[in-house]
C-alpha cells in the first residue's frame, strides 16, 4: 500500500521525535546534578543546612562549588541560584516549568491556602490572578491610591513623635493599614483595626505552619488520608482551626466591600476595582468563580504586602543609627528641596536623587526576602550540562546576590552612593532588579510598595532624628540588631531614640495629621 506525502511526513517526524526523545533520556542518565556539599544517605543534607539564617551558608557554598548549589534533605531537592544570571536563564527565560510554587501539605491543601495568588500553582487560575493585579496595580492604577499612603504615614509621623518608643508596633500597623486601606478600602485612618488584628494572628499562625518540619502531614503527605477518629490524629483538628482562621481573614473585609458597593459608599480599592473588571464582561467567569478567584487575590496582599515594607524600614532605621552621615545627607536633601515646613509627596520623588538612591540601599542592605519566594519546577530540565530533577525547589539567593562588590564600597556599609548618577556603570546591580522577584511570579505590588518606602524614608528624614538607644544617664547603649529566620527576615523589636528634628516640625505634623 503506497502512503500519502502527508502521512510520510508524519512518520518521518513522529520516528525523529521519539528517537530524540530516547536519545535525550540516555544523555540524561550520563548527566549529574549541579555541584554541592556531599549527601549522606537518606538523610541527605539535612543537617548540614542551619535552622538560622541559611542564606549565609549558602553564600559560603556559593564560594566552594559555584553559581548552583544543590543539596537534598529527606529525600526533597533544593537548588539554589547564586547569581543574577543563572536565576534570568531559569526563572525568566525557562519561566513556563519555573513558575510553580513548592507545596504544603498543611496550610496548603488541607487550610486552602494553596488557593491564594502567592501560593496558587503556576496555571489558568495563576494567570486569571495576576491578570487582575494587571489592572489594579498598574502604575497608572496605583496613582489614586497615593493620597491613602501619605495620609497613614502622615499619621505614623505623628505617633512616633508623641509615643517614639511604640515607633515598632505602629510601623507594623501603619503598614497593615495601608494594605487593608488598598485592598479592601478600609479607611486607613480607622480607629478600629479589628481586621489588622485578625490578620496578624492569621498571619502568625502561617508564619508557623510554613517552618520546615512544623507539620508532619508536610513530611509525610499520605497520613492526610488518615481517619479523624484514629488515635493521636490531631490533623484534621488543627486544619479545621487553620482554615476557619484563614476563611474568615479573607472573608470579612471581603463581604464588607461588596456590601458598600451595593450602597454606593465602597472606597477605591483593589477588590472594587476587580469587580468592576468582572461586571465590565471582561473576565469571561460565572459569578461563583469570580467570587472565588477575587477573593483569594485580594487575600493574599496583606502576607504578601504588610511584612514586607515593615521588614525594610526597620532595617532601614538601624542603618540611620549606624551610619549618621547617611541620615544627614538624607536630611539636608529634603530641607533643600523641600523645605520644612511641609511633608514630601509622591510628587517631590523625582526632585530627591539620594532618597531614591537610599529606597535602593534599604532594598540591598537587609533584603527583606533572602531568598525571595521559592519555585517549583514543573519538569526535568538541564542547564549548564547539569541535570535539574523535576520536583526540585528552586530558591534565588537574594542575599548573595545583593552583595555589591563591584562599586568598590564594602558591602556592609549602607551607601546610598552606590546608586548615584557618579557610580552609574561601575555601581551595583539595582536592587529593584531582584527585591520584587523575577519573570511571571514577579511581585505585583511593586510599585505600592516602593511608594510606600519612599513616603516612609523621606517622612522620617524631614521629620525626626534617628539615634541609637540610651541608658538612664541619657548615654548610647551597644546596639545590634537581630534577624529573624522566616521567609520574611526583619529585625526583632529594639530600641531606639527618636526625637522630633524641630518642634516646628512636630506642630505641623501634628496638624497634619489631625486634618487627616
Ligand atoms: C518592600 C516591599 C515589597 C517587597 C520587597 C516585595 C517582594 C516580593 C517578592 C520577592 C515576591 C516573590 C516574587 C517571585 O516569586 O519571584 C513577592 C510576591 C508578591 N508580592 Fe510583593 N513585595 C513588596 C510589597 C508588596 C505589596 C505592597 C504587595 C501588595 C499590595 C505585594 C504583593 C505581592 C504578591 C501578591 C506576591 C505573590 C505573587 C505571585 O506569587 O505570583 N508585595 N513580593
Amino acid at each position: 500500500m503506497a502512503l500519502s506525502a502527508l502521512e510520510y511526513s508524519f512518520l518521518f517526524f513522529a520516528t525523529l521525535y521519539f528517537v530524540s526523545i530516547r536519545q535525550w533520556r540516555q544523555n540524561k542518565k550520563n548527566i549529574t546534578l549541579p555541584p554541592g556539599p556531599p549527601r549522606k544517605p537518606i538523610v541527605g543534607n539535612l543537617f548540614d543546612i542551619p535552622q538560622h539564617k541559611s542564606w549565609l551558608k549558602f553564600s559560603e557554598w556559593h564560594k566552594q562549588h559555584g553559581d548552583l548549589v544543590y543539596v537534598e534533605a529527606l529525600g526533597n531537592k533544593i537548588l539554589v541560584l547564586n547569581t543574577m544570571k543563572a536565576v534570568n536563564d531559569l526563572l525568566v527565560d525557562r519561566a513556563n516549568i519555573y513558575s510553580d510554587r513548592p507545596t504544603f501539605t498543611m496550610v496548603g491543601e488541607l487550610m486552602g491556602l494553596e488557593n491564594s495568588l502567592a501560593l496558587s500553582p503556576y496555571g489558568p487560575t495563576l494567570r486569571q490572578h495576576r491578570k487582575l493585579c494587571h489592572v489594579a496595580f498598574s502604575p497608572e492604577a496605583v496613582k489614586k491610591y497615593h493620597g491613602i499612603q501619605e495620609e497613614a504615614i502622615t499619621m505614623y509621623l505623628k505617633e512616633i513623635i508623641e509615643m517614639p518608643q511604640n515607633f515598632v508596633k505602629q510601623l507594623r500597623l501603619t503598614a497593615g493599614r495601608i494594605i487593608m486601606s488598598v485592598t479592601y478600602g478600609i479607611p486607613a485612618s480607622t480607629p478600629d483595626d479589628v481586621y489588622i488584628v485578625e490578620a496578624e494572628e492569621t498571619m502568625e499562625m502561617i508564619g508557623k505552619s510554613t517552618v520546615p518540619g512544623a507539620h508532619l502531614v508536610d513530611l509525610l503527605p499520605i497520613l492526610r488520608l488518615l481517619p479523624s477518629w484514629f488515635p493521636y490524629n490531631s490533623i484534621p483538628r488543627v486544619a479545621k482551626y487553620g482554615r476557619d482562621l484563614i476563611w474568615s481573614m479573607i472573608s470579612r473585609p471581603y463581604e464588607a466591600v461588596k456590601v458598600d458597593r451595593s450602597t454606593g459608599t465602597a472606597l477605591p480599592s483593589f477588590v472594587a476595582d476587580c469587580l468592576d473588571l468582572f461586571e465590565s464582561g471582561d473576565m469571561a467567569l460565572s459569578t461563583e468563580d469570580a467570587d472565588h478567584l477575587i477573593r483569594w487575590a485580594a487575600g493574599a496582599m496583606y502576607g504578601a504586602g504588610a511584612e514586607t515594607t515593615y521588614a525594610t524600614i526597620l532595617s532601614f532605621m538601624i542603618a540611620m543609627v549606624k551610619f549618621p552621615d547617611v541620615q544627614k545627607k538624607l536630611q539636608e536633601e529634603i530641607d533643600r528641596v523641600i523645605g520644612s515646613d511641609r511633608l514630601p509627596t509622591v510628587q517631590d520623588r523625582p526632585n530627591l536623587p539620594y532618597v531614591n538612591a537610599a529606597i535602593k540601599e534599604a532594598l540591598r542592605w537587609r533584603p527583606a526576602l533572602p531568598f525571595s519566594i521559592a519555585r517549583k519546577l514543573k519538569e526535568d530540565d538541564v542547564y549548564n550540562g547539569y541535570l535539574i530533577p523535576k520536583g526540585t525547589i528552586v530558591m534565588p539567593n537574594v542575599w548573595t546576590i545583593s552583595v555589591d562588590n563591584e562599586s568598590g564600597i564594602p558591602p556592609e556599609q549602607f551607601a546610598p552612593e552606590r546608586f548615584l548618577e557618579q557610580n552609574a556603570g561601575k555601581t551595583a546591580q539595582d536592587p529593584t532588579s531582584y527585591a520584587f522577584g523575577f519573570g511571571r511570579r514577579i511581585c505585583p505590588g511593586r510599585h505600592l510598595g516602593e511608594t510606600n518606602l519612599f513616603l516612609l524614608i523621606s517622612g522620617l528624614s524631614a521629620t525626626v532624628d534617628i539615634g541609637g538607644p540610651v541608658d538612664m544617664k541619657n548615654d548610647p547603649r551597644l546596639f545590634d540588631a537581630e534577624y529573624t529566620s522566616g521567609l520574611v527576615s526583619h529585625p526583632k523589636p529594639y530600641e531606639l531614640k527618636i526625637t522630633p528634628r524641630s518642634q516646628e516640625i512636630a506642630t505641623f505634623v501634628k496638624e497634619r495629621a489631625e486634618a487627616v
